[in-house]
């Protein structure tokens, strides 16, 4: 079985070496979706009877390791100096370094890795991460899966 809780945030970026707008510093209303995969768990008496997991328990657990950690930030690449210098000029700004420039792919693939040791599987239902969609725009998305998949 197949669950998906999906979440919304605000936060800005810019993708340096774009050809076009997106090199500019900008914003998005991202979501994210994180899809679990496990058995459906059978517990007569227990709150998760019945669930692959508690969409409320998906929730916190993402909030609690990306959401709030990205929401209303400026994500930005560690090598994008120019912006990196800027941000750190601006007393106590919520700033996100990355790694990686962040376009939709890096994003996703970023939230996959933090959350994949967060989702565990306390109920012996096989529950595990199955993938991250990360909607930069209504438009545009990337999934990212476990590597191999
Ligand atoms: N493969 C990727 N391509 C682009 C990314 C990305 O993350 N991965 N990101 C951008 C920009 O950040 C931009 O904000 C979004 O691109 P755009 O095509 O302009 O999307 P819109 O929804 O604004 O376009 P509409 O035509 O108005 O739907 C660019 N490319
Ligand atoms: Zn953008």
């Amino acid at each position: 079985m197949r669950i998906t809780r999906r979440l919304e945030f605000d936060a800005g970026h810019r993708i340096p070496d774009h050809a076009s707008q997106c090199r500019h510093l900008h914003g998005h209303r991202y979501a994210i979706e994180i899809t679990l995969s496990g058995d459906i768990i059978d517990a007569a008496g227990e709150a998760v009877n019945g669930m692959v997991m508690d969409f409320g328990d998906i929730k916190l657990i993402a909030r609690t390791h990306v959401i709030d950690r990205w929401d209303h930030a400026f994500l930005v690449y560690r090598g994008d100096s120019a912006v990196v210098d800027f941000l750190a000029t601006m007393p106590a700004h919520k700033t996100v370094v990355l790694d990686t420039v962040p376009t939709a792919e890096n994003l996703a693939s970023e939230a996959f890795r933090i959350l994949d040791s967060c989702y565990r599987d306390l109920y012996g239902n096989h529950l595990r991460l199955e993938r991250v969609r990360l909607y930069e725009t209504p438009n545009c998305w990337a999934d990212a899966l476990r590597p191999g998949e």
